[in-house]
């Protein structure tokens, strides 16, 4: 099943809030209802993110009747800008908010807009299916049979519209018969390593062990992991953008002489951009003061603690050994080979 789909001339999707407790598909008629759902995180992740922008864009031109295709048109342009304001980092939300946007001003009626925003938005979950699948078949051959893989996030089906980015890389190569072995770090405060990556794996029956993040050094330093591969939300020309953590374990794989992967695709890339241009999420206190699943209300802080949440990190590209593409396995110099590999 996909993460995200249109049906009905509405947005459903797997609402990842509520997972592993319990699956339930969520439904978006508005774009304020899928705005929320994206702030939320009940949909999360870079590349599902793209096909939740393009989707909300199909949204935007369903979601009332208009009398005329201008005010259609003002109506889906103001609600792409606000769509493109509920989460700053993955660049991937505004390459599928703009790509559908686009696409459906060329429309000359109603109708039409119509047809073409809901078609866009769905090539968009198409083609991130088959990149995905590409990426995978292309990235496996970095793993070894028998190889311990840590990850951070999630960045599986749950991440894209499906198979995904870093986990579909460990889910071909299990695929091609290697027995790939995967540490999951439980990336604090929203839990979508605990939460979601061993949910996901556990279902696929691929072998998954859960650490705190904190764990992490102390599991490399005693030998017990072979690679890193981590997602993307944004990859400039001197960083990789990801889960606040990421940095952390690159500099930890690199003390220890691990390899340390990227997977992601084109979309994910902002070349023009250096890690100064980009803004960081910073998430709500709460997130960090409360006990944010079951418990909800009982405190894991004091209330009125200072608190610094930043969402995401920026990973220096000297710190990574290759980034796995639909386009292929990219190695340093990364300044000449990525434009070349991916015709930027
Ligand atoms: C294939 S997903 C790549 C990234 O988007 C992923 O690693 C990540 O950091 C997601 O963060 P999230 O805050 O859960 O949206």
């Amino acid at each position: 099943m996909r993460t995200i789909f249109w049906e009905e001339n509405a947005v459903k999707m797997i609402d990842q809030t509520k997972l592993p407790d319990s699956f339930e598909i969520l439904t978006c008629k508005t774009v304020e209802e899928l705005g929320e759902a994206i702030k939320r995180l009940s949909v999360r992740g870079a590349p599902a993110l793209e096909a939740a922008g393009g989707y909300g864009v199909a949204l935007a031109v369903h979601e009332r009747s208009f009398s005329s295709t201008d005010e259609l048109k003002e109506h889906i342009r103001k609600r792409a800008e606000y769509l493109a304001s509920t989460r700053p980092t993955a660049v991937n939300l505004f390459v599928g908010i703009e790509r559908v946007l686009k696409k459906a001003l060329e429309g000359e009626s109603i109708e039409e807009i119509r047809e073409i925003a809901v078609r866009e938005a769905n090539r968009i979950a198409d083609e991130d299916v088959e990149r995905n699948m590409k990426m995978g078949e292309i990235g496996a051959e970095l793993l070894e049979d028998g190889d311990v893989v840590m990850t951070i996030c999630n960045t599986g089906r749950l991440a894209t519209v499906d198979w995904g980015t870093a986990l579909g890389v460990i889910r071909s190569a299990v695929k091609q018969g290697k027995n790939i072995r995967v540490i999951a770090c439980e990336t604090r405060p929203l839990n979508q390593g605990s939460r979601l990556t061993t949910w996901e794996l556990m279902q696929d029956g691929i072998d998954v062990t859960l650490i705190t993040d904190s764990m992490a050094g102390m599991v490399m330093q005693r030998g017990m992991v072979d690679k890193v591969i981590v997602g993307a939300d944004r990859i400039v020309r001197d960083a990789v953008f990801n889960k606040i953590g990421t940095y952390t374990l690159s500099v930890l794989a690199k003390a220890h002489g691990i390899p340390f992967y990227v997977a992601a695709p084109k979309t994910t890339f902002d070349w023009g951009k250096e890690a100064k241009d980009v803004t960081i999420e910073e998430r709500s206190r709460e997130e960090l003061v409360y006990c944010h699943i079951k418990c909800r209300n009982s405190l894991i802080a004091p209330r009125d603690v200072k608190v610094f949440n930043p969402a995401f990190d920026a990973t220096p590209l000297e710190n990574v050994t290759a980034i796995v593409t639909e386009y292929g396995i990219i190695y340093p110099p990364y300044e000449k080979s990525v434009p070349e590999i991916l015709r930027l």
